[in-house]
């Protein structure tokens, strides 16, 4: 056989089977050995690899594609299946784990070992001092024949090591961890975007901007909040160290003293812990009203014209005595908090003069120590309060990381994406910075779970362009389901040619799934059955970064980012290729550069949020000046004028024109006009084609189209 892929096609009933035989390396290749053979169903998907392992195959082919290598599969029909091979589908997909915190700590092992060394000097300097005030009164009383300014020189120095140690000890801990969370946050946005179309229907934004703020908030929490005196780390090794002083001190005293310190403290702790829902029922009260402020005066306009100032006067009262409430509440649970750690220590204050005065007085007990017990008594009740504290921040970031990791887990990543979009970083990473924060747990942490043997079917990309720019893009026989109603088929059958360099009209009832086969030749979904191709590629073959290069989608509302005018003309293109000449020659081609210079900034205003800063129409041209200049072959206009007024659809129109001129154009319109020029006009129905033809001859064939016609509304509404 000539080629390194080679295909022989069997048919077997209503299944074909595709028997395929590569190469595993370059040199395997050139030599023409066939390592193996494997078998696979281009209709069920299932694959039943003969020979050698599957796992073995793919691998080899995963390095040919990353790095670059010519085609390697040159298939008549090639069939992605997405099959994983058993080891892939065990691994675990959690995104965060805690193994991947700890190696992204440990890239900074020179300042661990400082925060190590700094932290045991500060809790040895607080574990200190209670001794050295002992000494102090001992001094004083003369119990102790050590002079004064030695003593005392002695203080100054563990005071002024302490704050040294604390600052250089907080500094480290921080810069560690800011740069852990910046990686954790860059990797979880990064795994937002390579999810499939339908995890975006699946959760709401909200949920997915709260992946990013509260519940890395809560992460971000366990190290920012626990780094200071009394908390995390230090409260810890101050428990463990005072309790050890306690026993060294007084090995009488320490069992019952000790103990019964301990055992107050951490009552008083978990009691003030206890209160913490409180505090969070109270600022969700606030979070509530003034989502209602701000909806209120949002919706202004439709308040005022439907009367409705009462209704949400009585709303935000409701909200008012709900938050006066909940803060009466927060106001007693205050009142005991502030009170509680006090008691705590009083009780074991009392205990101590107790047990302490009385073997004083005995002579079995130096007064200096009893002195260092009183500082310890404070040292450990705070201790233990900020250790109970650091325990339910850590419950709490164990609770945000499961959600974060069940949510991402919910939907798989886009494959075709996720190696488009790897590659890409790869190789801009000299360019883009920031790209490197999305690199910095080594690539294998993140695509380690992609199905390297979907990877192994994607074609080298480099003559994407030239195909279609030429070549037809066939519809064949789609069948489709969205994925969250699965019972409902959108699209049972549907085949359309859209011949190169032609416009395709596609007309239908509301519903009859026309915008569908706009997310399916955007590849945001895949067709359950049949394929799209491309000049007799499947698209699947290709990543879909490439495909995105190649197809432009305008539609009725096209989205704005809050960038200048220009930037979002050029939105997606390097920066490099991009000139200025050439955005302003889109800009006048979309009827758009009239308006742009008419700005106060000119092409440097910027539009604000979703370009909310520009009329519809205005929106409209600056979204196809960006389609000009994107200058892909492939087009998809999806209602794109319907909600004009007339002078702008003329305008806009007039941009589509020339926006449409040689390229492949699939234009879904509810107007005559729109549709009558195109080459084709397909009249979709139940998610399949019931009529195909130019504008006469389907107006001579009497059918829906012609009916359509006659009732002067093209939208079956
Ligand atoms: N993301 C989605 N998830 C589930 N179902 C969907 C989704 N988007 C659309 N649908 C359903 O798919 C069907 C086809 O919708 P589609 O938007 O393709 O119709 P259409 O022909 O473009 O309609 P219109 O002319 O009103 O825009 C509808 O029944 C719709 O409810």
């Amino acid at each position: 056989m000539a080629s390194s892929a080679t295909t022989l096609l069997f048919h077997h009933g209503s299944t074909r089977l595709i028997a395929r035989t590569r190469c595993q390396s370059p040199l395997l290749r050139t030599c023409g050995v066939k390592p193996f053979l494997s078998f696979r169903s281009s209709r069920g998907g299932s694959t039943a690899p003969l020979g050698l392992p599957l796992k073995a195959k793919s691998v080899g082919l995963a390095r040919a594609y990353v790095t670059g290598a010519p085609p390697i599969v040159g298939e008549e029909d090639p069939k992605i299946d997405g099959s994983k091979s058993e080891p892939e589908k065990e691994e675990s997909k959690d995104l965060i784990k805690w193994g991947l915190v700890w190696s992204l700590m440990s890239k900074h092992k020179l300042r661990l070992v400082v925060c190590l060394l700094t932290l045991v000097g500060c809790s040895t300097c607080t574990l200190s001092m209670p001794v050295f005030s002992g000494r102090f009164f001992e001094v004083l009383i003369g119990v102790r024949p050590d002079p004064l300014w030695q003593l005392l020189s002695k203080i100054a120095v563990l005071y002024s090591l302490e704050p040294i140690f604390t600052i250089v000890f907080v500094t480290n801990m921080n810069a560690i961890w800011e740069s852990v969370m910046a990686t954790l946050r860059a990797q979880i946005f990064r795994r937002v975007l390579i999810q499939k179309a339908e995890f975006f229907d699946k959760y709401k934004v909200g949920e997915l901007t709260g992946l990013l703020t509260s519940d890395l908030g809560a992460l971000n929490s366990i190290v920012n909040d626990n780094i200071s005196r009394d908390r995390g780390f230090r409260a810890f090794s101050e428990v463990f160290g005072t309790i050890c002083i306690l026993f060294t001190l007084s090995p009488q005293l320490a069992p019952v003293l000790g103990l019964l310190m301990l055992a107050v403290s951490v009552l008083a702790a978990v009691y003030k812990r206890s209160t913490v829902p409180v505090y969070k029922a109270h600022g969700l009260a606030q979070a509530t009203m003034s989502d209602c402020v701000s909806e209120t005066f949002s919706a202004i306009r439709t308040v005022r014209s439907f009367s409705g100032e009462k209704r949400q006067m009585s709303l935000f009262g409701s909200q008012i005595l709900a938050f006066q409430r909940s803060g009466l509440k927060l106001g007693t649970f205050k009142s005991i908090n502030e009170s509680i750690t006090r008691v705590a220590v009083y009780i074991s204050l009392l205990a101590l003069y107790a047990l302490g005065g009385s073997k004083v007085k005995t002579g079995e007990l130096a007064v200096g120590t009893v002195v260092s017990f009183i500082g310890y008594t404070f040292t450990l009740t705070f201790a233990v309060q900020g250790l109970v504290n650091t325990f339910g921040d850590l419950r709490g970031s164990f609770a945000a990381i499961e959600r974060i990791n069940s949510i991402l887990n919910a939907v798989d990543i886009d494959e075709a994406l996720a190696y488009g979009l790897e590659r890409d970083i790869h190789t801009k990473k000299v360019q883009d910075e920031n790209l490197r924060l999305f690199l910095s747990s080594g690539p294998n942490v993140n695509i380690r779970h992609l199905d390297k043997y979907y990877m192994s079917d994607l074609k080298s990309t480099n003559n994407l362009r030239t195909l279609t720019w030429a070549g037809d893009v066939c519809l064949d026989d789609l069948h489709f389901a969205y994925p969250l109603r699965p019972d409902v088929k959108v699209l049972d059958g549907f085949s359309l040619t859209l011949r190169s360099g032609t416009v395709t009209a596609l007309v239908g009832s509301s519903g009859a799934g026309k915008s569908t086969i706009v997310q399916l030749l955007a590849r945001f979904y895949e067709p359950t059955q049949g394929r799209i191709t491309v000049a007799g590629e499947d698209v699947r073959m290709f990543d879909k970064s490439e495909w995105a290069k190649v197809i432009s989608i305008v539609n009725q509302e096209p989205v704005l980012f809050s960038l200048s005018v220009a930037e979002n003309i050029a939105y997606g293109l390097p920066n490099d290729l991009v000139s200025k000449d050439d955005i302003i020659k889109a800009a006048k081609a979309a009827n758009a550069h009239e308006f742009i210079i008419s700005l106060p900034q000119g092409y440097d205003t910027l539009v604000g949020e979703r370009g909310g800063l520009l009329s519809g129409g205005q929106r409209q041209r600056v979204a196809i000046a960006r389609a000009l200049l994107k200058n892909a072959p492939i087009l998809i206009l999806d209602e794109a004028t319907s909600a004009l007024d007339a002078v702008s659809e003329r305008l806009v129109q007039s941009a589509l024109n020339r926006l449409m001129k040689d390229r492949t154009t699939l234009v879904i319109a509810h107007r005559l006009s729109t549709v009558q020029n195109a080459h084709q006009i397909a009249v979709c129905s139940d998610g399949k084609i019931i009529e195909l033809g130019t504008h006469s001859e389907l107006v001579a064939q009497k059918g829906s189209y012609a009916s359509l016609v006659g009732t002067q509304r093209l939208a079956f509404e």
